[in-house]
């Protein structure tokens, strides 16, 4: 493995600590980056929550989660040891002001306030600002601090401006850190190369010559334990309104003057700020939204949405969304951009598919089909293009055959791909903000969703049924055939 220069010592401090996505995702993600050496020793992890927990405890519950989600290859116990010595854990209501703030101000004790100090807000969005107002209050808040706050940030407009108000009453907007692991992603990260490395497609990369473009993520687990906050969110708010947008911003985005986090961030605003209004009269033209039934996923038979919530319970909660994008630039005039998720789908994929235009006129028997670029953001992360060439069959005539350019970048390059979180978090202690999202993104996305949950409020588009293990509801598929265009459904392909 090449050498990874460490940051500088840090203590990371996570409201949330005993959560879902701490557990899951952020402490094996800080392991990883302690693994390669890139966390200096005298770092701090101090997890809170409400939880009574002592220290051992905790360390105990970061050690199962490790094991669980850590690869075996990659779990060592004098490594796993030495990592879970930089574990603490207080016992902490960061809502309330009279909650055990005094302990987490020993344990800083008198650290140097030049050491880098990151809040990490796992919690519930709703809590942000009153933590924040909390840290405050104590003073605990220095200079080098930073706080990352999860997404989604808000409901809707309203609440997502609430909530950055009230954060960014107490940190500046550069030490705010507003994390979409979609970004952290190494194959999304890859667009800004693929893209503005390689003339051959950025010379291509419009209207002129691409004819649609479709963004997927889709998964097939249901909700499994986060019914509560699901529910309450649904599709559109848990995955369009930031990763998916998100990536339809690289996509669509003009070539920044420099890979500055500014220069990036002002692009991608650009686009946000360019998406045709889907009025709340028209979700019914531009939108689809389902909610899973029982099905079978693999071999194994799942049950419905309404049956994972609970016994006796009714939602008109979207598990998928599929809907129609279009960009009022020059650049991708009439060209739709597709954008779907869901749970418990056909497929765990998440992908890009850039659909050029057929070729003007055929010489040969066969009609050419048209060129198709497949960025495939995981499993397999990759980038296809599907070509057509000469069939090496020896008939009398020459015909076609379609065929694949593809690299697999696993295989390509002999290393395992860190999950996006371990970028993540060590970007924001080094100050990075080129793959967070700046305030004005955030509230531009949602300025382009309110009107949608407001026509499904209003009920003006149906919410279908899909089976569990197939691809959404039967309205996602006539979004694009009445345009004549399909879905790319064979992810292998
Ligand atoms: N889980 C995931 O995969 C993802 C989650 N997110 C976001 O991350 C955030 C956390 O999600 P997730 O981990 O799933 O949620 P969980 O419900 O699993 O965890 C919530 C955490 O917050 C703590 N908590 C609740 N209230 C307080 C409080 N007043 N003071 C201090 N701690 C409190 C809970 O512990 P206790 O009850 O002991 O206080 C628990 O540790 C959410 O914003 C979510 O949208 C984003 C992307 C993916
Ligand atoms: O943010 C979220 O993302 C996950 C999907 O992430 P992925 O990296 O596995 O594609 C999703 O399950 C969750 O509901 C959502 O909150």
């Amino acid at each position: 493995m090449a050498h990874l220069p460490p940051v500088d010592t840090f203590d990371y401090i996570v409201f949330g600590g005993t959560g879902d996505l701490t557990m899951r995702k952020l402490l094996p993600a800080l392991y990883h980056r302690y693994r390669d050496g890139q966390i200096p020793e005298d770092s701090r992890i101090i997890g809170t929550a409400r939880s009574p927990l002592s220290r051992a405890e905790y360390q105990q519950r970061a050690q199962a989660a490790l094991g669980e989600h850590v690869k075996p290859d990659a779990l060592d116990d004098a490594t796993v040891q030495r990592f879970l010595n930089m574990v603490y854990y207080v016992s902490l209501n960061g809502a309330e002001a009279d909650s055990d703030w005094p302990a987490l101000k020993t344990l800083f004790g008198d650290a140097s306030t030049s050491r880098i100090r990151v809040y990490y807000l796992a919690t519930s969005p709703a809590l942000y600002g009153q933590i924040c107002e909390n840290l405050s209050r104590e003073d605990l808040i220095t200079a080098q601090s930073r706080v990352v706050l999860e997404k989604p940030i808000g409901t809707d407009l309203a609440s997502a401006e609430a909530i950055n108000d009230s954060v960014g009453r107490h940190f500046p907007e550069n030490h705010i850190f507003r994390i979409d692991h979609y970004l952290g992603k190494e194959t999304v990260q890859n667009l800004i190369a693929l893209r503005f490395a390689n003339p051959v497609f950025e010379r291509l990369w419009s209207c002129d010559a691409i004819d649609y473009v479709q963004i997927t993520a889709a998964e097939t687990v249901g909700v499994e334990g986060r019914g509560a906050y699901y529910d309450r969110s649904g599709a559109l708010r848990d995955m369009i309104q930031n990763h998916l947008l998100q990536v339809l911003c690289l996509v669509a985005m003009d070539p920044p003057v420099s890979l500055e986090a500014d220069a990036v961030r002002n692009e991608k605003l650009k686009v946000l700020r360019a998406l045709k209004p889907i009025s709340a009269d028209d979700v019914a033209i531009y939108t689809s939204r389902g909610q899973y039934a029982r099905g079978t996923i693999g071999d194994k038979t799942v049950g419905s949405y309404l049956e994972d919530l609970g016994e006796g319970v009714t939602s008109e909660t979207e598990t998928f969304v599929a809907l129609k994008a279009e960009i009022l630039t020059w650049r991708w005039g009439n060209v739709p951009f597709y954008l779907r998720s869901g749970k418990r789908m056909a497929e765990k994929c998440s992908e890009i598919v850039i659909q050029f235009k057929s070729a003007p006129w055929s010489i040969f028997s066969n009609r050419p089909e048209p060129n198709r670029l497949i960025i495939r953001i995981q499993p397999d992360e990759g980038v296809m293009l599907c070509v057509s060439t000469k069939d090496p069959t020896p008939t009398d005539s020459l015909t076609l055959r379609d065929a694949d350019i593809n690299v697999e970048f696993e295989k390509a390059f002999n290393i395992r791909y860190p999950d996006a979180y371990e970028r993540l978090l060590l970007d924001v202690v080094r100050g990075d903000p080129i793959l967070f999202i700046r305030r004005d993104e955030v509230a531009a996305a949602w300025r382009w969703i309110d009107p949608i949950l407001q026509g499904w409020k209003e009920r003006k588009a149906p919410l279908e049924p899909y089976a569990a293990g197939t691809w959404g509801p039967e309205g996602a598929r006539n979004l694009l055939s009445q345009s004549g265009h399909l879905w790319h459904e064979d992810m292998k392909k």
